[in-house]
């Protein structure tokens, strides 16, 4: 029997002619590890049924909502609003304050009030994901500064429709990181072109499944081309109707509450045909009722005309759970954007559990001091890289400037995402290869069928001779990097210098879950979601360099038995990849590199 707050949901849902298929589905509450309240099946679904459509109508958005009209667009405008989430956040603050008389009343009554995002961690509790990504892209800073610079702001302006008496209760900096994060974990991120001008032809199209071909395109990790390079984040996907072949995809990266809608990944000035063309950042009532796991989604929200149409994506057996996708994000997102974790047997690890789609980052900068401290002989090694014996004078960072600002010009990033090797689809000029004996050991096909292209190309721009810079640079082509001696040996430092900046190690973790009574269990949930996000991206960092040292010793096996043959790989490291090429390539691996704002 569903909750009153559901019942009541529900009911409002149907009069606003929501369609929801009752005998299919229900809401109910489950336990924590399964996402907390959520939807089942009451019966066996088979693939491709509407569970339940969303009108347009229903949809919470900055178009939607009664403020931006009444506060008058110019004003919206002027103080910024139509710039980023803190718009969509102040509607969802002014709706929620008007109780009752909101359209939207019943769904603020099933929304969440609390969050276990770091957003709202103490420093205690932030302290124990040092080293990992969440804590550079939480933002916090950000958020308050939208906060107090356009949301204060507007609402002084308008005492009218921020009522003086109601500012402590509805508009405090407090609601606004709760909005914030409403956004954050439950919004859609809707196609561009869906707002007005749809072309008749398309409404009722839902996409044939036999084929395939109209699947919905879910990216394979935040590091694909199209989550990376967006600035705006929002929870969950929405697949065009069109018969697609790459039906929209959209970002699944989870930024701030201050993320940019309109602002360019680079962070460039936006123009009006930016704030144009961005995507809108949608409340979905119903569509956002659906928890998500890694891999497990078995349904799909697809937009038409006049609504949003959740369908399922394969056969659903009675009992078991209905599940979105959140786009299979590392743990460090899911943790950071919904507050919560995916804890599952690693099919690459026999005895681990974690997130198999998690990644580490590693900056630009780490990489370029490591081959720095290469070039100069400092990194403690045998100094056979030399490239310094040839040099005068140290290598400094002055030096390595044209190069960076080079690889930024050509559109390179200034962060790489390394996910685990088994993760790693090999570019397609060497899958055709990988069928012969000598390419399955042939230690530049093993280095790139384990580990992204972007970052071995960058360590190969750093260490190239200036001649061969020149040539790159004419060439205007990325290197082609190739399993040599120093470049191996400048990743395994970046490697172990990135594992550094963790206060600890995966050993100490794991002895420390060990001598926890209870292990994880035994943790606080915050310090447990903390643990498994620094363990993730720790066991990601020791597998990738496991690779890397495999690949290193095979080299040097081959250069023992045959000494021209490290002059042979210097050859093959002079090819360089079309920019063709490198998307290709870096699409078939999902990415490997994210640009920095
Ligand atoms: C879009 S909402 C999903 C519905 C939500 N459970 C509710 O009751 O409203 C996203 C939130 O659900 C929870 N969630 C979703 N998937 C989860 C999972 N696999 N494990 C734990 N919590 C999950 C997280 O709290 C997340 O912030």
């Amino acid at each position: 029997m569903p909750s009153q707050e559901i019942q009541s949901f529900l009911s409002w849902f149907q009069a606003h002619n929501g369609y929801i298929d009752t005998n299919a589905m229900d809401i109910v509450p489950l336990p924590p590890s399964e996402g907390g309240r959520g939807a089942v099946a009451l019966i066996d679904i088979p693939e491709n049924h509407t569970l339940f459509s969303v009108p347009r109508s229903m949809i919470l958005t900055t178009r939607t909502s009664e403020l931006p009209p009444r506060f008058g667009p110019d004003a919206w405008t002027g103080f910024g609003l139509h710039l980023g989430w803190s718009g969509l956040i102040l509607c969802l603050m002014w709706e929620a304050a008007r109780g009752a008389e909101s359209k939207w009343a019943p769904y603020f009554e099933i929304m969440p009030t609390k969050f276990d995002t770091p957003m709202f961690w103490n420093e205690e509790d932030m302290a124990e994901l040092k080293g990992t990504s969440v804590v550079d892209k939480l933002g916090k800073d950000l958020a308050e500064k939208d906060y107090h610079e356009k949301i204060v702001p507007a609402i002084q302006s308008r005492p009218d429709l921020f009522p003086p008496e109601s500012l402590a209760t509805h508009y405090s900096l407090e609601v606004y990181h709760m909005m914030g994060t409403r956004v954050l974990s439950r919004s859609f991120t809707l196609a561009e072109e869906e707002v007005e001008d749809e072309d008749e032809d398309d409404h009722h199209a839902l996409p044939p499944k036999e084929d395939g071909a109209a699947h919905p395109h879910v990216p394979e990790s935040p590091s694909t081309e199209e989550a990376g390079n967006t600035s705006l984040g929002s929870a969950m996907d929405v697949d065009e109707p069109a018969q697609g072949t790459d039906a929209a995809a959209h970002d699944q990266e989870h930024e701030s509450e201050t993320a940019d809608a309109n602002e360019p990944a680079d962070g460039g000035s936006e123009s009006d045909s930016d704030e144009e063309d961005a995507p809108e950042v949608a409340m979905v009532p119903m569509a956002d009722i659906l928890n998500a796991r890694y891999k497990h989604d078995n349904v799909k929200l697809f937009h038409e005309r006049d609504s949003l149409r959740m369908v399922s994506t394969r056969p659903i057996k009675a009992g078991e759970q209905i599940w979105n996708t959140y786009g299979d994000l590392p743990n460090s997102d899911l943790l950071r954007g919904f507050g919560h974790v995916d804890y599952m047997p690693l099919p690459y690890a026999p005895g681990e559990y974690g997130n198999p789609g998690d990644v580490v980052e590693v900056r630009a900068d780490v990489i370029v001091q490591c081959a720095l401290d290469y070039l100069n002989g400092d990194s403690g090694g045998d100094g056979e890289g030399s490239v310094n014996a040839r040099r005068e004078k140290k290598a400094t960072t002055e030096d390595m400037t044209e190069r960076i600002d080079w690889w930024l010009e050509e559109g390179g990033d200034d962060i790489f995402l390394l996910e685990h090797p088994t993760n790693i689809t090999p570019p397609p000029s060497q899958k055709q290869k990988s069928s012969s004996a000598s390419a399955s050991t042939d230690p530049t096909a093993l280095l790139t069928s384990s580990l992204s292209i972007l970052p071995l190309s960058f360590i190969q721009l750093l260490l190239q001779s200036p001649s061969e810079f020149a040539k790159t640079q004419a060439k205007a082509k990325p290197p082609k990097p190739s399993a040599s001696l120093p470049l191996l040996r400048v990743l395994l430092s970046s490697l172990d210098k990135r594992a550094s900046m963790y206060p600890t190690t995966l050993e100490e973790d794991e002895r420390l879950v060990k001598e926890t009574e209870g292990g994880l269990e035994g943790m606080s949930l915050n310090k447990r979601h903390a643990m498994i996000v620094r363990m993730g991206e720790k066991r990601v960092l020791r597998d990738v360099r496991r690779c890397v040292e495999g690949v290193l010793q095979e080299v040097e096996r081959r250069e023992k038995e045959d000494p021209s043959a490290a002059e042979k790989a210097k050859g093959a490291a002079k090819k360089v990849l079309s920019r063709a090429e490198k998307r290709k390539a870096e699409r078939a691996e999902g990415g490997g590199g994210k640009r920095r704002k």
